[in-house]
Order: structure tokens, then sequence, then C-alpha cells
């Protein structure tokens, strides 16, 4: 698949901008700070639901405006000549609006509004980013946002359920800090502590999904990670393993999840429930106590391993940086091998390389180039034209030029 045309109107910096993009490569350029990382981010937003440089939506909304919206046009299919399909029937059209206060929306092809968690996945994009090694060394929560950016791409509904966990783990540790609170100050807590039962049942429902979405998701993409890795690499091997917040639940992750489980009654056996239950009561008071939920998925974490030791811990930057792109190309890989036969849209995602050349050894950037330079569409963006590396045949776009006022009936 790929963009036609993106329209962003008050979107972060752009009051108001119209780009024309080419299937094969696509390079934005034009100095630090005019814009182009915001233009490609709305490409992601549209494909994942969210920004790999915000949980939230207010800075994607332009400062002091209260709403931003993002329209494209996306081809599914290219003509024998390598050329954008003039055929009508392969374009869709997008329109996602994310405002400042509320949920965000979508309409698919001028169709009525519905909530942007139902066209999520509809639209497919994986981005390499110049922070992206950070996913192999820093803290959990970006390994967790890689494994959400994936899911709501790879799994039907998993969007909407991390979505749901997030709300339900919310509205749980504000009720144990009530609890604590009215605790402290000699009050009865009995119709609170009914309250938690109600709601830790519903955590431990919606995390036991999450956390079988979550393997689903690890399991898709490390059969390709590994030997990705090891292409990549010349031959070290690499591995990957989910590491579940509910410890008890690894035997959930093991069991073979069929598609529509985490839709319905999670398949998890008594005794999981049980130990899981048990390990709650266990646990109460230090809750109560820190405020905040302190087993479940919100901690989960991915463990890569390079030859038999934890990269966090041992791999040099160099191999870093291979184990983050072995990921991301595991995933692009791995979106591209989806059928419709699961529901999923067919055609290869649209890859965006974000600022990642600086960052690169030449090794890498050629292997990086070499992998761009067979997708159907990919988005570069640089800060000069000659910060791409050379063989690349690509459209180029001068983003100076890009006309902020440019009249948006021509949409
Ligand atoms: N919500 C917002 N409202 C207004 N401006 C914003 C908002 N969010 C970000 N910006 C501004 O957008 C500008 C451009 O950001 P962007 O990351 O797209 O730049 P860039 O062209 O990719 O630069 P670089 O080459 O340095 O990566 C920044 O100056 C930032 O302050």
């Amino acid at each position: 698949m790929h963009v036609t045309r993106l329209v962003l109107d008050h979107y972060r910096s752009w009051k108001h901008c119209l780009v024309d993009f080419e299937p094969g490569v696509n390079v934005l350029y034009g100095r630090n700070g005019l814009g182009k990382t915001n233009i490609v981010e709305a490409v992601e937003v549209l494909a994942t639901g969210g920004s790999h440089r915000t949980s939230a939506t207010v800075p994607l909304v332009e400062r002091g405006k209260k709403t931003a919206t993002i329209r494209a046009n996306v081809v599914d299919g290219i003509n024998d000549d390598g050329n954008s399909s003039l055929d009508t029937a392969n374009t869709t059209t997008y329109a996602v609006t994310l405002p400042v206060r509320g949920g965000n929306k979508a309409r698919v092809n001028g169709g009525a509004s519905q909530p942007l968690r139902s066209v999520v996945g509809q639209v497919r994009a994986v981005v390499f980013a110049p922070d992206d090694q950070l996913l192999v060394s820093m803290d959990p929560a970006r390994r967790r946002a890689f494994l959400d950016s994936a899911g709501a791409q790879l799994v039907p509904g998993y969007y909407e359920l991390a979505q749901e966990f997030a709300r339900i783990a919310k509205q749980r540790a504000k009720l144990l800090r009530q609890i604590g609170q009215e605790r402290s100050l000699g009050h009865g807590v009995g119709p609170l502590l009914d309250a938690l039962e109600a709601w830790t049942g519903s955590f431990i429902d919606r995390g036991l999904r999450l956390t079988q979405a979550r393997s689903k998701v690890c399991a898709l993409l490390e059969k390709p990670f590994v030997s990705i890795c090891a292409d990549l690499s010349g031959g070290g091997a690499a591995s990957m393993l989910y590491a579940p917040g509910f410890a008890e639940a690894e035997a959930v992750c093991e069991a073979p999840v069929a598609r529509q489980d985490w839709q319905s009654e999670p398949q998890v056996g008594v005794s999981v429930l049980e130990a899981i239950s048990g390990h709650f009561q266990r646990i109460f008071d230090g809750e109560v106590a820190q405020s905040r939920n302190l087993i479940g998925p919100h901690r989960d974490d991915v463990m890569f391993m390079l030859d038999g030791a934890p990269a966090k811990d041992y791999a040099s930057n160099g191999e870093m940086w291979t184990i983050a792109l072995a990921l991301k190309m595991a995933l692009f890989t791995v979106l591209e091998g989806r059928s419709a036969q699961d529901g999923s849209p067919t055609g290869a995602p649209v890859l965006i390389l974000d600022d990642v050349f600086s960052q690169l050894d030449a090794a890498r950037r050629l292997q990086i180039v070499e992998f761009a330079s067979r997708q159907e569409q990919t988005l570069i963006t640089v800060a000069a034209p000659g910060d791409v590396p050379e063989g690349i045949e690509a459209h180029m776009i001068d983003v100076h030029k890009i006309e902020e006022d440019s009249d948006a009936s021509a949409w």
C-alpha cells in the first residue's frame, strides 16, 4: 500500500499542509524543526492510532487549537509499471480527527464518523526512528509501546483492548489511592473494598487477554526477528522472550492462542486465575501504600538476548542497533505477509525512515537502504538532500516549499 496524498490541519507545527507522495522512495528534506517528522508521524498515527513520540493526543494538536485533522488517500496496490494505481476503487480516503478533549474519530471514504480504534490497522506503517536503539537499552515502557504499536496492526481488536485495559488500570489505581486516604483518616473502607474487588476482576480479565495478545505478537515476530538479526549481524544468535507482568500467566502464553480469544473469554485455567487473585491479596497493603497496580501487563517486558546474554546489559551500541533494526524489519515482514484470510489488509506497509541515517554506521545504513529500496513505498526524512545515502532513486520533497496556507479545497 502507499499514500498518494496527505493533508494536515492544525497538526503539531502545521496550520495546513498538503503533500503528494509517489510509490517508491520519497525523501522529505529541510532544516531542523521544519516539521518533517510531524508529517511522517501523521501517517503513523493513522496506521497505529498513536505516535512513538507521545502517548497523548494533546501534543499532536497545534498549540492553541482544539482539533487536528489528518487526511490521507491510500492506494492498495501499484500498476505493473510501478506507478500508483489509477483505479480509484483501490483508493481509500481516511480522515482522522484528533480533539484536545474527547475521543479520536475517523471517517473512511466520507462515511459516518466512528471511533479511531475501528480504523486502526487498515493502513499499515512501520517507523524507524533515531531512538530505536533505546528500545533495547532503556526502560520497558518503550518495549511495551512497541508491542502496542505492532499489536494494533497485527491483531484485530488489540488497540481497543489495550485502551480498555489502560482505563481499568487507571480506575483501579484511583480506588487504591482513595482506600489509602480514607484509611489514614480512620474511616471505614467497606464499600471501596467491594468496588476494588469488582475492578480487580476486570483488571485480571482484560489483563490476561492483553497478555495473550502480546504473547501472540511476540510469537509472530520471533522467527523473522531471529533470522533477520542473524543476516544483519553476520551470524550472531539473537532471541526475544516475552516476560509478562502477570508472572503466573506464563502458562497462558504458551497455549496456542486463536485469533478471537482476547475478544471472548480469556483461555486460562482456574489455577492461573486463583494464583493471580492470591497474588493480589498478598500485595494489597503494598498497593494501597503506593496507590498503584503492582502486577499486570502494564509491567510487561520483552527480553532480547544476544549469544545467550541479555542484550540490555551486554550488547554494544552497534549490536543494539542491529537488534532494533531486525525487530522493525521483522514487524514489516510479518505485516507484509498477512493475508486477507484473517481479515487483515493486504499489501506491504508504508516504511518510514525518520532521520535514521545519521545514527547508523555505513554497514547498517547500507542494510536499511537496501531494505527500503525493495518496498512499495518509503518515506524518508533528512535535514539535507545530501544526507540520503547514494544509490537511492527518490521523489524529493522540499518541505520548505510546502505551502502552509495552500488552498484546503485542493484536497
Ligand atoms: N503541538 C504543537 N504545536 C505547535 N508546534 C509544535 C507542536 N508539536 C511540535 N511542534 C513543533 O514542531 C516543530 C517541528 O518538529 P519536527 O520534529 O517535525 O521537525 P523536523 O523537521 O523533523 O526537525 P529535525 O530535523 O530537527 O528532526 C518543532 O519546532 C516543534 O516545536
